[in-house]
């Protein structure tokens, strides 16, 4: 697809119409103006694009013949899950010449679940399934499916399988590759790719499932999943607790993996400002805030003692407190304090968005190196943006921190907008320099910019020849991941955004 093909008159925008009711039947073409803008909106609410129509297939083939009526009609499709993408990933492009060519792909119909296979721990899912539905579907078959995230509710199996998304469970579980096991694909061109395999081995050839997932919708559209459950854990011990430095976060953690292995199944790292805007919206904290909180869950199964299981890790906290790394604890005696207590880490981001906002960087370093990153780039914050005002808060277990960044109260709520640009570019130099990654769980959407300046090279140009083998007309999502074809049309508004 062409940047110069943008073009549409209204006599060819009623006739492609037109044809897509023909295949899909009228009620499955949205053209309801309320409707495609609320679906052209990011979930930060920051890029209204705008779009053609609304397309809501109910079957994969109905998915393939869009796909090859699109390339037929010049047209570009963004698939599109529960549009909880923070980048961009499954909106237009704010002022892109080729919104008026532009199709949004809905799964939302195809949201069965096909099947619980209790012996082999698996549960074959439509791509338009939400994920808390499957969660609890697992969860009445005496299993758990444990990607986990605060959009759970809306997130749907295609989108978060096309994003690899993280979430809180990813220290024991892993990404949501991890707990795939087989897809099925329509292909830009229209053919479907069954991939549906429910196997824990299979080396036969490369992994095209790994490949497919975490492409953003940029190489084919998920319809299908199999999707790997695990062992349902009896019940959980959650706690919240203050460190006395940030640094004490190495040693409770490593304490935490010593005592618990694989029980321990969350673990994160929030700091006070970034508590803070939970607490003014009328949440408690259970003990008094410091500098740096943490907050992990250890998992139980059936044959182990709850009563015992909280004795001996009070046993093996103890040390922790004699010593200043943590400073104060409260584990939750039932699973609804639990909760209340998950709902304050839960409720960051948007607790800060009522406050003002802030630059968001979800980066990962290497555990190992975590906390020198924070220092270092705290320093750098000193000289270089003193107006910054830090609130990171994240997946210390995964080595994965939403390093996101806010202004001072002394510079207004939104000081920070103007200076988005630098503050990135300062933070994904510190994340390159540590050996990160500057798109850790959320993916790359529309940062392609910010990929094009810290990838490899020759990463990045195998990246494109990829897209370029899957979608070679490039009709998938188009400028998001990386740049293909070369001459697809780019904001420059929101390069670093
Ligand atoms: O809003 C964010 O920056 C992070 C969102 C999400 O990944 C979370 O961990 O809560
Ligand atoms: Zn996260």
């Amino acid at each position: 697809m062409s940047s110069t093909i943008s073009t549409l008159s209204e006599e060819d925008r009623l006739r492609l119409l037109r044809e897509l009711s023909d295949r899909l039947g009228a009620d499955h073409v949205i053209t309801d103006a309320g409707e495609i803008k609320a679906a052209s909106l990011d979930s930060r609410r920051r890029r209204q694009g705008e779009a053609l129509a609304l397309l809501r297939p109910g079957t994969p083939e109905e998915v393939a013949e869009i796909l090859r009526f699109a390339s037929r009609s010049h047209l570009v499709v963004i698939p599109q899950g529960g549009n909880t993408s923070t980048v961009g990933g499954a909106t237009p492009n704010p002022e892109s010449p080729l919104n008026a060519r532009t199709l949004i792909l809905q799964l939302s119909r195809m949201n069965r679940i096909l099947g619980i296979d209790a012996v082999n721990g698996t549960m074959t899912v439509e791509a338009g399934a939400v994920l808390e539905r499957v969660q609890a579907a697992a969860r009445e078959a005496g299993k758990l499916f444990p990607v986990s995230f605060a959009a759970q509710g809306t997130a749907q199996i295609g989108g978060m399988l096309a994003a690899n998304a993280g979430g809180v469970h990813v220290v024991r579980y892993g990404m949501a590759r991890r707990n795939c096991l087989g897809i099925e694909v329509v292909l830009a061109d229209g053919r479907i790719l069954n991939l549906m395999r429910s196997v824990r081995k299979d080396n036969a050839g490369y992994d095209l499932k790994d490949l497919f997932i975490g492409s953003e919708g940029t190489l084919g559209v998920i319809t299908k999943a199999v999707l790997d459950l695990s062992a349902l854990p009896a019940g959980r011990i959650t706690v919240f607790a203050s460190l006395g430095e940030l640094r004490a976060v190495e040693k409770l953690f490593t304490t935490l993996e010593d005592f618990a292995g694989p029980s321990l199944t969350a673990f994160e790292l929030i700091s006070k400002p970034a508590l803070e805007p939970v607490i003014a919206a009328g949440r408690k904290a259970p003990i008094e805030p410091s500098d740096w909180m943490v907050l992990f869950d250890l998992s139980y199964t059936k044959r182990e003692d709850p009563e015992a299981f909280a004795e001996s890790l009070t046993d093996a906290l103890s040390p922790l407190f004699e010593d200043g790394t943590l400073a104060d604890a409260a584990i939750a005696q039932t699973e609804t304090q639990a909760e209340a207590l998950w709902t304050l880490r839960e409720e960051i981001p948007t607790a800060v968005r009522a406050s003002g906002g802030n630059i968001k960087n979800d980066i990962s370093v290497p555990r190992g190196s975590l906390c020198a990153f924070i220092e270092e780039t705290y320093v750098r914050f000193e000289t270089e943006a003193p107006w910054l005002l830090p609130m990171i808060f994240g997946h210390y277990g995964d080595g994965n921190l939403h390093f996101n960044l806010g202004s001072k109260p002394d510079f207004g709520p939104g000081y920070w907008k103007a200076h988005e640009r630098e503050i990135h570019r300062l933070v994904n130099d510190e994340v390159v320099k540590f050996g990160g990654s500057v798109a850790a769980e959320h993916g790359v959407g529309a940062k392609i910019q910010v990929l094009e300046r810290t990838k490899d090279p020759l990463e990045l140009e195998l990246m494109k020849k990829l897209r370029g083998v899957f979608d070679p007309e490039g009709i998938l999502n188009p400028g998001r991941v990386v740049r293909y074809p070369e001459d697809v049309w780019q904001n420059p508004k929101e390069a670093w955004d």
